[in-house]
């Protein structure tokens, strides 16, 4: 029996999943919110899961040390994919990237302006590409969370950050200025393990397929 290994997020990732590795036939034996184990075994004998942070599930299939991931496109672009096939796209943990501001800052005269915008972001690659398209110079803050306070603060004027609700934005008196993409999670899958564990991994994905699309 061919093992299988899958990177997942706790969080709204591994809740979004669960009935997706349902609808596969594979249900966890603890629930990461409440167990502090990293290797959660599964109904089935030969697939496990593994718990990382949402930003390292690339990694971890790009290296073969997960055969199969999810991850956020976020993620995905500021990674790169090299090593991962992505085949699917399961339409959970949908967000928007945008570019927000505080309520009173003029974006769009700034931008018309040329003015030279500080922005706060987790996204740097994205970000760049972002105001390197419109030809809008930027200057890249790095944070790893809480973007929002940033503009707050006077750490930038302002930051590029996933909106869901937008009550985190409302909360802090910011406004999304600008969408720059649509996102969502993507069903990864290490290139290698693709060819040698073909017979196991492909009737997976097609059982992920069939529960995206009902
Ligand atoms: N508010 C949101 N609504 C819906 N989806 C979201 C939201 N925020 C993030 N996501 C999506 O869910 C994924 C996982 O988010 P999560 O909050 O679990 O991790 P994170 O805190 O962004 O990452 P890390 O723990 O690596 O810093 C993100 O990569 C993104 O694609
Ligand atoms: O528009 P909203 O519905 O308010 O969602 C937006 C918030 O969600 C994400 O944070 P998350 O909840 O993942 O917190 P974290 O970044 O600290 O993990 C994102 O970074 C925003 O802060």
């Amino acid at each position: 029996m061919t093992d299988i290994t899958i990177a997942l997020s706790k969080g709204r990732i591994f809740d979004d999943t669960a009935p997706l590795l349902e609808a596969a036939g594979i249900v966890s034996r603890d629930n990461p919110e409440s167990s502090r184990k990293l290797i959660l075994l599964t109904n089935r004998a030969n697939v496990r899961l593994v718990i990382v942070r949402a930003s390292d599930v690339p990694t971890y299939v790009q290296y073969g040390a997960a055969d199969l991931g999810i991850a956020g496109k976020d993620v995905l672009l500021e990674h790169g994919g090299n090593g991962l096939y992505q085949p699917l796209d399961l339409n959970i943990a949908r967000c928007r990237m945008m570019v927000a501001a505080p309520e009173g800052f003029d974006y769009d005269s700034a931008v018309r302006q040329g003015a030279r915008l500080r922005i706060a972001t987790k996204y740097l690659q994205t970000t760049r590409e972002h105001f390197a398209d419109k030809g809008v110079h930027v200057d890249l803050i790095k944070l790893y969370g809480s973007m929002e306070l940033a503009p707050l603060v006077g750490l930038a004027d302002a930051i590029v950050d996933l909106v869901s609700t937008g009550s985190t934005l409302k909360a802090n008196n910011l406004r999304a200025v600008e969408e720059i993409m649509p996102i969502s999670s993507r069903l990864i899958v290490n290139q290698a393990a693709l060819k040698l564990k073909r017979a196991t991994i492909v009737p997976i994905l097609n059982a992920f397929s069939r529960a995206v699309n009902n």
